[in-house]
């Protein structure tokens, strides 16, 4: 069975971070594991509180994790300090990790900001640079690139700008600023539009992780990046087009809607 490890925060109400890892990689028949940064006080109204686990301790983890099963593909999410991120950086570096997809969370949907302003160097100067493709959505690109995205041709300018300057493909979600579901690939030899049909949910929490650990449990399974990407996008459009409806805000997305078998049936109506 291929393996893969999600680096990224809980969140308590499921829908998100680790949670929404988990919940991924497992239906697309990857093995999980977790290095958790931080645990967040949160559901699908907003986050009332972070509390990080020391560098120390996330350094411990990934060191459990890496000498005993050795993770096909590495996923990253919230990491809310740069001394978390140096921790990551030092041990991916360390232990040779590959296959490492880097979404860089900034703002939770809610509106939460889930990184600090000095930590957001550090993610440039040490993470990216490892990873084999990030997953910025409109507002992250711009703080990666420094411009302002507009329209689909802001986007390409944006996403070559990044691939030049940290030398790791990118996958720009066009999604929650151009109302649309076209996502763009920019890496080496490549650049590919895939094409989302917008699906008309509100329940969105969780999306941006749930699309990067479909992408991680699909390199792990040893598809090439622009495969990856595609399988990664046909598993949230299905996750999304379930219309699961729980809780006051945006809710989560149906992480479990391809598993059909005598144990799930009576979730189902
Ligand atoms: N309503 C929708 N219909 C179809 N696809 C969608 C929809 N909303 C988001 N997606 C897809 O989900 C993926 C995640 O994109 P999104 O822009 O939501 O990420 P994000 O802003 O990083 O998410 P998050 O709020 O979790 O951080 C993208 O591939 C996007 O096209
Ligand atoms: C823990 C966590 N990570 C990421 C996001 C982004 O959606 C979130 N809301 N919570």
């Amino acid at each position: 069975m291929r393996t893969a490890l999600s680096i990224a925060g809980s969140d308590s109400s499921g829908g998100a971070g680790i949670q929404a890892d988990i919940k991924t990689m497992t239906a697309n028949g990857v093995f999980a594991m977790t290095a958790v940064t931080a645990l967040t006080a949160q559901n699908t109204t907003g986050v009332s509180g972070i509390m990080e686990v020391t560098p120390a301790f996330l350094a411990e983890q990934l060191d459990r994790v890496f000498e005993d099963i050795f993770p096909d593909a590495v996923k990253i999410g919230m990491v809310s300090s740069a001394a978390l991120i140096e921790a990551i950086a030092d041990k991916l570096t360390e232990y040779k990790a590959k296959n490492i997809v880097l979404d860089p969370v900034m703002v939770a949907t809610s509106g939460a900001r889930l990184i600090s302003e000095e930590a957001i160097d550090t993610l440039k100067k040490r993470l990216i640079p490892l990873a084999e493709v990030i997953t910025p959505n409109i507002p992250e690109a711009e703080v990666l690139a420094g411009t302002e995205i507009r329209s689909a041709d802001d986007m390409e300018k944006a996403a070559e700008q990044i691939f030049a300057e940290y030398g790791c493909a990118v996958l720009l979600k066009g999604g929650h600023q151009l109302n649309d579901a076209n996502d763009l690939l920019v890496g080496r030899g490549v650049k590919k539009w895939f094409e989302g049909k917008r699906i008309d949910n509100p329940n969105t929490h969780g999306t941006g992780c749930t699309l990067s650990s479909a992408i991680a449990s699909n390199l792990a399974k040893g598809y090439a990046l622009d495969e990856a990407v595609e399988r990664a996008k046909r598993y949230i459009s299905g996750a999304l087009a379930a219309m699961l409806d729980l809780g006051h805000g945006s809710g989560p997305m149906d992480h479990a809607f391809a598993i059909d078998n005598e144990f799930t049936a009576e979730r189902k109506n």
